[in-house]
């Protein structure tokens, strides 16, 4: 299996060096130049597996040849041990047609820990092989920063700086990225939105001498092996509804576009997805696109499910690229319009493909916060604010197919949105009860490469 990039001017990798390389040289996005499908009798034995098995079998194709199959059992095993439910991703009923998929039982609270959890292992796996050491810098809306940290703290070879948006982040989030104490870890609060924390990021991946002086890695989705452990569970929830012998549809809470891109990977695979729902907050840039056929980006606006506070919506590049036929010419000119003029048309033909595959939806404020009520008192579940929204457009989408909405955090994240829609503050898990009490440390920083740059210099260890 070889990765190329979307912009069509980087050396094409294998799966290791896709994961260690993160960003593609020329600025674009690693994808498979092959998407691997399974027939039809290989997706439904896995109805009724355990998660871990489910992993192996979905991910086989996409790291064989770099890790033997013993070796990803060990790691994938490894890598879920920490979970707190046994189904890992459990399935719950909220309506005659509508499942909830519980993404949330991980290390700290988020979808995030099924993607990182796995990447950690891999990586440190590939490390110990090569001797190397990295450093690792991640942007975060609030969930990726504290997912990561939790996967990588302590670790004698990474060093690990995550970017947040100043006072844009849930007090929990902020408090799992800054009350680490391990020494390899740095919270930087930047004062901008997470937009421009993304595109620092970038700007270090672009500059050539920084990336190879300080052994730069990444663990945001820009790093396609944490889009491809994403891919999973929607193979666990649509067998569990009885795919290949039934189509699902899916509703995926989205601001960067990862979660969604990895159900269309499983689509492409050959699970029967039906529509892949793409649900926004009032930050609807991705709802936008699609309705119009026109990428402007407007100003990240706070919201109460601020990990969806996004209008540069990294992975979109990916389902593009596949949208114009893999033409990396046109997809580096569209990303330089959008970067240069804040947006760009999508051609008549593109446009047509992603309504072929894509719906999409908004919520407000207001109807986030009410569905966050009215899903308590109609099923019992409280939901996170990402959640419901999710929940609200699924609403509008069912049909025929069951359909399945990701829960992508837990509500003890959001404590406050969801006290304020329902009158109840979810508590944290016991293991994570002193929270509010440990230390915080964190460096500030002016939105500034040159100024991050010095930072992350001066602060890893060499
Ligand atoms: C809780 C939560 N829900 C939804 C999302 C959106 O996911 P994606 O950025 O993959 O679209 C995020 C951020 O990634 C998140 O942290
Ligand atoms: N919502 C994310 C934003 C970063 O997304 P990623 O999937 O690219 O890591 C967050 O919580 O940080």
């Amino acid at each position: 299996m070889r990765y190329i990039s979307t912009r069509g001017q980087a050396p094409s990798l294998g799966f290791t060096e896709t994961m260690m390389t993160g960003l593609a040289r020329d600025g674009g996005l690693y994808v498979p130049d092959a998407i691997p499908t399974m027939t039809a009798d290989e997706i439904a034995a896995l109805a009724g597996l355990p998660y871990e098995e489910v992993a192996v079998r979905v991910l086989t194709p996409f790291v064989a040849g770099d890790f033997s199959d013993a070796d990803l059992r060990r790691l994938v095993a490894a890598a879920y041990a920490g979970f707190d439910h046994p189904a890992r991703a459990p399935l719950k009923q909220l309506g005659p047609n509508h499942f909830l998929l519980e993404l949330f039982h991980g290390p700290t609270l988020a979808f995030k820990d099924f993607a990182m959890q796995l990447i950690g292992q891999l990586m440190q796996a590939a490390l110990a092989a090569s001797g190397e050491r990295i450093t690792i810098v991640g942007a975060t809306s609030g969930d990726t920063g504290s997912a990561a940290i939790e996967a990588f703290r302590g670790l004698p070879n990474v060093d690990v700086f995550i970017l947040f948006p100043h006072g844009r982040v849930s007090e929990v989030q902020r408090r799992q990225m800054t009350t680490p104490a391990e020494d390899n870890v740095h919270a930087v609060a930047v004062d901008g939105d997470f937009d421009e924390c993304q595109a620092r990021l970038k700007d270090m991946f672009n500059d050539h001498v920084f990336r190879d002086e300080v052994g730069l890695a990444g663990v945001n989705s820009i790093n396609l092996a944490r889009v491809l452990a994403q891919v999973v569970y929607y193979f666990t929830a649509a067998t569990a509804l009885g795919a290949p012998h039934r189509t699902v549809d899916c509703t995926v809470p989205t601001g960067n576009f990862g979660d969604i891109f990895a159900g269309y990977v499983a689509k492409a695979m050959g699970l029967p997805v039906g529509r892949l729902v793409v649900a926004t907050n009032q930050n609807d840039i991705l709802h936008r696109t699609l309705a119009t056929g026109e990428q402007r980006k407007g100003r990240v606006e706070p919201s109460i499910s601020p990990s969806m506070d996004i209008q540069v919506s990294s992975n979109f590049e990916r389902v593009l690229f596949d949208a114009y036929g893999r033409d990396g010419a046109t997809i580096a000119a569209q990303m330089k319009a959008l970067s240069d003029e804040g947006g760009f048309a999508v051609g008549q033909g593109a446009w047509e493909f992603l309504k072929e595959h894509f719906d999409s939806g908004r919520a407000s404020e207001d109807e986030t916060r009410a569905t966050i009520a009215r899903t308590l008192a109609a099923t019992g579940e409280l939901l996170c604010p990402h959640s419901a929204v999710g929940v609200h457009v699924a609403e509008a989408h069912l049909g025929d197919a069951p359909m399945v909405t990701l829960a992508t955090a837990h509500p003890a994240k959001f404590p406050d949105a969801v006290e304020q829609a329902t009158g109840i503050r979810p508590p944290l898990p016991t293991r994570m009860a002193d929270l509010y009490d440990r230390p915080e440390r964190m460096t500030r920083s002016a939105n500034d490469l040159a100024a991050l740059q010095t930072l992350v210099r001066e602060k890893r260890r060499a």
